[in-house]
């Protein structure tokens, strides 16, 4: 009897004699002079004015592999899914987080998961997947119902309710529950401070300076970083000596069947990352579905009618059945995809699209770009959550046509707790509230890190029931 495995590899072989030989490798376009930008920021203020302009301006300019240079960086976009789809599953292992996204957000978000590669990487994320199984994400959910009610108790008939902050602080104080636990020690202003030290973390990916120099976004984001682990380190011990269900808690306790875990100093790195994480994204995403859904009164009613029919404290399968919030939170995170666009660096000389990258390029996957583009979505620009529903199923064209969770060994591990919480805060606010937006109101989006809403994004909200 032959070897299975000595079998199976003679086949490849003469299957690689076989096969044609591979065709020559593409060079990255040159890029046009009128493309070169500002001397050191390249693009840079084109991209934080409307980076799906820039996008769509390079895709036509050059298709999907777009150089995109400055005199500091040697840059490439990738634009449309195939060409993102090569770069996230990372086939040859020649694309690395940690050198990109850490000269983004690198000195503040150190050892977080995304900053981590390959091996080690592979290593955290299967400790870290026990803490968003369905049983803690259950505990997750009952959790999160009464810190949403008292954090929007707050909330009345405003004809000019500023969404966007008074979701941001809501979902801070949702973190600081389901993430800390609560915080006893701390007073408000303590923790007001703490607030302002992860804030000062998440801005720093905007800096221009990219030192700790005094009052910058840069200064001003070490300072905060030293806050953040202070104040984690304090609760620490504790944490590692009780086992409760909150996600501090939860990474002090868990551990793989092989009984790997996190140490103290994972646990403190992995926090403060997973709250980064965790945050904005959820924050502008409600905010995003709060817009459209003022903006599609039939919508709003069919959502609340769903709202209505369960409880003001809906399990995780009873929020994961409600088809229509479903649909809409999907149509509102392909239309503003809370991160817009995932770096790598190529570690090695490798190729997307036929094209050259040789190790040390920067490459940009341009994931909003994949979420308009005609030859995937019908009418792209205009808000129609049907294009989701299993009759249509448009995110079908492509398996990477929508892709606001990223793919790859990276995928959000938080996607389905991001779910679990944007849905539950809508969940009360349409049994709570009825709200409009203007039909022809555009958010002007600030794009110095992750999109969101400059004028606070103003509604006209109106209180129709009583934390029900
Ligand atoms: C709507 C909300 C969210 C969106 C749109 C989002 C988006 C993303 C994207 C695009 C990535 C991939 C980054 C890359 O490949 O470079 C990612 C990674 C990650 N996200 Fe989320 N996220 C959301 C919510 C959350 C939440 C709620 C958590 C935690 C509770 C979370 C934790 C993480 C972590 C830890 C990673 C790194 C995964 C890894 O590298 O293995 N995210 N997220």
């Amino acid at each position: 009897m032959p070897d299975p495995e000595e079998a199976a590899m003679a086949q490849t072989m003469i299957e690689a004699a076989e096969a044609p030989p591979a065709a020559p490798l593409l060079e990255v376009p040159e890029q046009r002079p009128e493309d070169r930008g500002l001397p050191l920021v390249g693009r840079l203020f084109e991209f934080i004015a409307d980076p799906l302009a820039l996008m769509r301006r390079q895709w036509e300019a050059y298709g999907a592999v777009a150089p995109l240079k400055s005199r500091l960086d040697e840059g490439v976009m990738l634009l449309g899914p195939d060409a993102c789809e090569e770069a996230l599953r990372n086939k040859d292992k020649a694309f690395a987080n940690e050198p990109a996204w850490g000269k983004i957000v690198g000195p503040f978000f150190h050892r977080g998961l995304m900053l981590m590669d390959f091996d080690e990487h592979h290593g955290h994320r299967r400790i870290m997947q026990e803490a968003f199984t369905r049983d803690r994400l259950s505990a997750y959910t009952e959790r999160m119902h009464p810190a949403i009610a008292e954090g929007m108790a707050g909330w009345g008939t405003d004809a000019k309710f500023k969404a966007y902050p008074a979701l941001k602080q809501l979902t801070l104080d949702i973190a600081a529950d389901i993430f800390m636990g609560g915080a006893a020690d701390t007073s408000r202003k303590e923790m007001d401070r703490v607030n302002k030290a992860f804030i000062a973390c998440v801005q720093a990916a905007a800096g221009i300076v990219r030192a700790d120099v005094p009052m910058t976004r840069w200064g001003k984001a070490y300072r905060g970083r030293h806050v953040l682990e202070d104040f984690l380190r304090h609760y620490l011990p504790a944490k590692r000596a009780t086992a409760t269900d909150d996600i501090f808690s939860v990474l002090c306790h868990i551990e793989t069947e092989d009984g790997e875990r996190f140490s103290d100093d994972d646990v403190v790195n992995h926090m403060i990352f997973l709250m980064m994480a965790a945050h904005d994204t959820s924050t502008i995403t409600t905010s995003t579905m709060m817009q459209f859904l003022g903006q599609h009164p039939e919508w709003q009613e069919r959502c609340r009618e769903e709202a209505l029919a369960l409880g003001p404290e809906p399990t995780m399968a009873e929020l994961e059945a409600l088809q229509s919030l479903d649909l809409v939170m999907k149509e509102s995170l392909r239309l503003r995809a809370p991160v817009p666009l995932l770096v790598r660096r190529a570690v090695r000389d490798t190729a997307i699209q036929g094209h050259r990258i040789p190790a040390g390029t920067d490459v940009m996957v341009c994931v909003q770009f994949s979420h308009v583009m005609e030859e995937y979505w019908t009418n792209p620009m205009v808000f129609d959550p049907e294009r989701f529903s299993p009759e249509r199923r448009e995110d079908r064209s492509h398996r990477y046509a929508w892709e606001p969770f990223g793919g790859g060994v990276h995928k959000c591990i938080g996607l389905y707790f991001a779910g679990l919480e944007v849905k539950s805060i809508v969940h009360r606010l349409l049994r709570n509230y009825h709200w409009t937006v203007e039909p022809g109101y555009r958010a002007p989006l600030d794009n110095h890190s992750l999109p969101f809403p400059k004028d606070g994004q103003p509604i006209n909200l109106v209180r129709s029931g009583s934390n029900r």
